[in-house]
């Protein structure tokens, strides 16, 4: 009888052998028939200048990177072949024999079917557990190295012995791999392929599987109320949409996805992590290439180095290994790294952030980075162009279409309510005018109608304009605001926002008279000092819940913050206005009091 260990065994030995097989054979074989391909190439020159030599005329930089996509900065560095894996290998000599060959007698079909069968079981391989663990595949490549061999032998019409002498080569290899050297980085890459996805799905799955909405105890499956939401390619495309699965078809490593406060940037990196360890289907297409997958959250300060994101991942593994060797199988396998916040990252993420994009040069590795667009120029571009690295750029777009906003408020309803779902609240915003719904063109916003409609259903319906909004969102604010601050006092909460709302409206009121949107750092800071005073409450918080802030652009600025939206502001500010008229004394004294609540002349008010 077999026991598990052993079946284990044999799993991790015929693992090994498709990873060694894939990682390690296939390029040398490949690097066989390149070798014989560039029997022209000049020692020192870059495989990108032998390509511009033979095509005779330059690349621009353009057409390099349409041609070549991800080994783009690979194939225009390297001299020789030493570092180049299965996709550099295959795509350089694609286009070499395609330069050469094209139009003359001599046709490349054969090796060229050769060298796709190469790639195509690397590529079955190396992201489908299932091909990894099975035998069958690494027969059906190591006889198609052999073929390969054997059909480079024929084009480049080698001497037969030379031909014999590298196919016994390659049997020598292929025996070996029938015991595992345990202090490989092939073992280590088997061991992650065999237990990673695991173990990062376990660190996960269950901590992304709800999302909490702001104001109770509610929590919806995230992947049910998920809208899938379209992009914008920005620069490289000239304002193209398309679905965020399209990010993935990016030219470049790295895609940075952008976004106002609100738009989903963090919604998005979590759904695409939940679809990459979803038990109960496969990955979708878009993820199918990749074999690992990495989350990093910027706003976490307890992780400082790659090293530390690598042991959060695979403990098991580092134990094991060590974790610079499971870093240096990672980055072997074909891996998708997830960088959520890098706007919100202090100095120590933003050196994680560097680390993983100096790591991640193989094109085997890719990189998403989800920032507020203002972080772009003043930060992750100089980083990225410090790494020399390009990357394509998206913008998540609001949602201003009915039939979207409709749609994604359906799901929450039907999270929310499961069986009972009713169509209430969707109807209830269907029925608003075209000037209302404006207001909810962020997922957020929707979200907040969401939860405006649970809590207050009755005055939704009386809202004629974007201005009747304001008295049921002011409610949602104080539920907010009391929220965050819960159990941080122990005191009347009721005079607390009162309080609050107060030195937020004034602020407010002040803004519009001078008729200016934007608070500068000074006048947050002046508002923060008074709401310091209220009682111990952090001033922050508040803010945070009150105000958007503008990154600056431009380095040693300062940032400038908003009112969510104008609505918002005008919001808070009439109801300073009204708390203080009630608040004052009412007969002849309150035209006084409203003029000077106003802060204008009393020869200035008509009554
Ligand atoms: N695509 C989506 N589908 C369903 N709900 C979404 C989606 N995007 C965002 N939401 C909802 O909006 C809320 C805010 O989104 P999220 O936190 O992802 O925005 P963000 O762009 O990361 O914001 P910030 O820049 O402020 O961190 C989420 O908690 C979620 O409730």
């Amino acid at each position: 009888m077999t026991s598990a260990g052993s079946i284990a065994d044999d799993t991790i030995i015929r693992i090994y052998r498709n990873i060694v097989g894939n990682l390690d054979l296939s390029p040398r074989v490949m690097r066989f028939t390149l070798d014989k391909e560039c029997d022209d190439k000049i020692s020192d020159e870059t495989y990108r200048e032998l390509m511009e030599r033979r095509r005779g005329r330059a690349y621009t930089n353009g057409e390099w990177k349409n041609l070549i996509g991800f080994s783009s900065k690979k194939l225009e560095t390297s001299k020789n072949p030493d570092t180049l894996d299965v996709t550099p290998l295959f795509l350089l000599l694609t286009k070499l024999l395609d330069l050469r060959y094209e139009g003359t007698a001599r046709d490349p079909a054969a090796l060229l079917a050769k060298l796709r069968t190469v790639k195509y079981l690397r590529n079955t391989v190396m992201h489908d557990l299932h091909n990894a663990a099975g035998s069958q595949k690494f027969t059906e490549l190591t006889a198609a190295l052999v073929e390969l061999v054997r059909e480079t032998g024929r084009f480049y019409a080698l001497p037969q012995a030379d031909v014999d002498a590298e196919v016994q080569e390659l049997n020598n290899e292929i025996a070996k791999l029938k015991i595992m050297d345990s202090q490989s980085i092939y073992y280590w890459c088997t061991r992650l392929e065999f237990s990673g996805k695991q173990a990062v799905r376990l660190l996960w799955q269950d901590k992304f599987k709800y999302e909490k909405l702001s104001l109770n105890e509610d929590a919806v499956q995230r992947q049910a109320v998920f809208h899938a939401i379209d992009v914008n390619v920005r620069e490289t495309s000239g304002g193209k949409i398309v679905s965020y699965t399209k990010i993935f078809e990016a030219r470049e490593n790295v895609m940075v996805v952008t976004g106002v406060a609100g738009a989903g940037k963090t919604t998005l990196a979590k759904n695409i992590v939940l679809q990459f360890f979803n038990t109960q289907q496969t990955a979708p297409d878009y993820l199918r290439s990749f074999n690992q997958l990495i989350f990093f959250d910027c706003r976490d300060r307890t992780t400082t180095t790659l090293s530390d994101v690598i042991l959060q991942h695979y403990e098991d593994q580092c134990i094991e290994h060590g974790k610079e060797n499971v870093l240096m199988a990672l980055l072997r396998l074909d891996v998708l790294f997830i960088i959520d916040g890098f706007d919100e990252g202090k100095e120590s993420s933003k050196r994680v952030v560097n680390e993983i994009i100096e790591k991640t040069w193989r094109p085997n590795c890719r990189v998403l980075i989800t920032t507020h667009s203002h972080a772009v120029k003043r930060e992750l571009a100089p980083l990225l162009r410090r790494n020399d690295v390009s990357y394509a750029y998206y913008e998540i777009l609001p949602l201003t279409k009915p039939e979207d906003q409709r749609a994604f408020l359906r799901r929450y309803e039907e999270a929310l309510s499961g069986d009972s779902q009713t169509g209430a609240m969707t109807g209830s915003f269907e029925s608003l005018s075209e000037d209302v719904r404006s207001l909810f063109t962020e997922p957020i916003n929707l979200v907040h109608f969401c939860e405006m409609h649970k809590l207050f259903p009755k005055e939704i319906s009386s809202w004629r304009t974007p201005r009747d909004v304001a008295p049921v969102k002011l409610r949602l604010y104080k539920e907010l605001i009391q929220t965050q601050l819960a159990g941080s006092f122990n005191v009347d909460v009721e005079v607390l926002i009162y309080n609050i709302l107060n030195v937020v409206g004034e602020a407010a009121l002040e803004q519009l008279r001078e008729d200016v949107l934007i608070l500068t750092e000074a006048d947050h800071f002046v508002i923060k000092e008074k709401i310091k005073k209220i009682k111990k409450v952090d001033p922050a918080v508040v803010l945070s819940v009150v105000l958007k802030e503008n990154k600056p652009r431009g380095l040693n600025r300062s940032s400038s913050y908003e009112f969510r939206h104008k609505s918002e502001q005008e919001m808070f500010a009439g109801n300073y206005i009204v708390q203080r008229i009630i608040s004052s004394r009412v007969g002849e004294e309150s035209a006084e009091a409203l003029n000077s609540i106003l802060g204008v002349p009393k020869e200035g008010m008509s009554r």
